[in-house]
């Protein structure tokens, strides 16, 4: 074994970077992770200086505290990308089906007895984690080719017990179970949903909009234990208190399977949720006004059908491709761009100055949703003129607002960035000065960005929320020189083998692992 300078072995070093630079990216002091982990600051001091010998059960607990999968049992090292960037990107790629039905419509295959087979699932880590507390709960799932076509056939009666802890932990996305699972027990307990860190995100409204169903959540030791009076039903039309995508998607699903009329208004009309009401209409619950903010269900007490269905292309990803295109300032065609979400980032992209094509409307595979065809040339683009803040649905999509700050520190002139949505994100934004962008954090949820860059290359860790952790990547491909970025599990867990996709347009990222 080899030795530091300092007598420190080169593994505990690595390890203690990494532990140093998760611990910095959550703002905790080396005290409070001390104190997180039940150990003394100066034994965190000398594990980030790799002068401190790691016991496995240390390490898991210090993943665990930072939630950070720095060094985690069980599971793979984590992934680093390293990326040679300044290179143009040419050619045509093709957007995949979104993270957000993907899950939903998981979660949602819960109300069906019968078979359901949805079509080309993206095939990424937050898919993979529903489908895993799906398997720990007794549902069979089953990719079934290379086209990422997805069986999954529930057993007779759901093993809640089982559940696997660890796999909903890790996602937001498993509040979606609730909805579907009161149609199944009278009482039953899931862990408390986890995810980006992107501050604190509400799960009030969900509980609000399912209470008329007869559900009652309490949430204690880590766990939402719920309780359902199947006697209680809606009485009157229920008003979410937020136009949020999932809330919207809970209160679908648990008046898919009560018998009658539920109307469900300030409902979030966003493209997971008209996926959702797409797939509720194949199992034989009508619903009306879909795509508008008041949603008539016509629910039905017992589903029992085999089913396939094909969920549509992720708007937030044509983003993010759309934005590759315009950060390496090159000539790329995105093709099946669902153009119905995205067409007031392209009004301001147009406003700024952008040089864009786009095809006559085709249907997606659902034969509901409208595509285009993108072809971004390079533009030389200017600041708008008024700040850029994100809405519901039909907005300025929140997940694609930190794509806005990359490409307005491409742009000539200040632009204002207000994420009135979200705690932490906008401060992830700062990650971009790493590269060379003037990006000043107003207020947690304001940033001012100046540009344009000239872009150099940096060592960065993943910021931990996915769209900032992309931005960051794109940014890469723009900067000279060699980039790092280190744990990009982030990332995979909403995109399918992005790296590699890039590569394919001239991008040369080489993916890692260190330990
Ligand atoms: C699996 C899935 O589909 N995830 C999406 C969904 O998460 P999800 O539906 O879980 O979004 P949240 O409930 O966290 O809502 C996002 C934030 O917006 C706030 N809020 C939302 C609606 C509203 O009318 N007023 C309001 O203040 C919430 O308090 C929260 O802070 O919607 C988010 C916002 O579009 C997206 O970032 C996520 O990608
Ligand atoms: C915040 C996001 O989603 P999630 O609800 O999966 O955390 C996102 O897609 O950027």
């Amino acid at each position: 074994m080899t030795h530091d300078r300092d007598g420190a072995k080169p593994y505990l070093t690595q390890i203690g970077n990494l532990i140093r630079d998760s611990r910095r990216h959550r703002g905790w002091t080396q005290a409070q992770l001390a104190t997180a982990v039940s150990t003394s600051q100066s034994a965190i001091n000398r594990i980030e200086h790799g002068n401190q010998n790691l016991s496995m059960e240390m390490l898991s607990r210090i993943s665990e505290a930072l939630d950070s999968g720095i060094v985690s049992l069980g599971q793979a090292a984590p992934t680093h990308l390293r990326v040679t960037g300044g290179r143009t990107l040419s050619g045509s790629i093709s957007v995949k089906t979104s993270k957000n039905a993907g899950v939903a419509l998981l979660c949602a295959s819960l109300l069906n007895a019968g078979r359901t087979t949805l079509r080309k699932v993206a095939r990424i880590e937050e898919v993979n984690r529903i489908l895993e507390v799906l398997d720990s709960i007794g549902v069979r799932t089953r990719w079934l080719n290379d086209d990422n076509d997805l069986e999954v056939v529930p057993p007779k009666k759901l093993d809640l017990a089982a559940i696997d802890v660890e796999a909903a932990r890790r996602t937001r996305s498993i509040i979606m179970m609730l909805g579907p699972l009161i149609h199944h027990q009278d009482s039953f307990e899931l862990p408390y949903a986890g995810g980006c860190a992107l501050g604190t995100r509400t799960v009030e409204p969900h509980m609000a909009a399912l209470r008329p169903f007869g559900l009652e959540v309490k949430a204690a030791a880590g766990r939402y234990r719920a309780e359902v009076d199947r006697a209680v039903r809606p009485q009157r039309p229920i008003v979410l208190t937020e136009r949020g995508d999932t809330v919207t998607e809970n209160a679908l699903m648990a008046a898919a399977r009560r018998d009658g009329v539920t109307v469900i208004r300030n409902a979030s009309p966003n493209y997971m949720v008209q996926d959702l009401c797409f797939f509720l209409g194949e199992l034989g619950v009508r619903i009306e006004g879909v795509g508008t903010t008041t949603l008539t269900v016509h629910g039905v007490d017992r589903i029992d059908r085999d089913i396939d269905y094909s969920p549509s292309e992720d708007p937030i990803e044509a983003m993010s491709l759309i934005s590759a295109a315009i950060v390496t300032s090159s000539e790329i065609t995105v093709r099946r761009v669902p153009i119905e979400f995205l067409e007031i980032e392209l009004a301001l992209l147009e406003e700024m100055g952008l040089d864009y094509d786009r095809t006559a409307e085709y249907a997606a595979a659902n034969e509901r949703t409208r595509l285009v065809d993108l072809t971004v040339r390079p533009s030389t683009l200017r600041a708008p003129i008024d700040k850029i803040h994100p809405m519901p649905f039909p907005g300025l999509n929140i997940d694609n607002l930190p794509f806005f700050a990359l490409i307005a520190a491409t742009a000539q002139g200040s632009t204002l960035i207000h994420d009135w949505v979200y705690e932490n994100r906008a401060l992830y934004l700062t990650e971009l000065t790493k590269l060379g962008a003037k990006v000043t954090l107003l207020d947690p949820h304001r940033v001012y960005v100046e540009g344009p860059t000239h872009w150099s290359g940096a060592e960065v860790i993943c910021p931990p929320a996915l769209r900032p952790a992309v931005v960051v990547l794109l940014a890469m491909l723009a900067a000279k020189g060699t980039s790092v970025l280190r744990n990009v599990y982030v990332i995979n867990r909403g995109y399918e083998q992005l790296a590699d996709r890039l590569n394919q347009l001239g991008a040369e990222i080489g993916t890692f692992r260190d330990i």
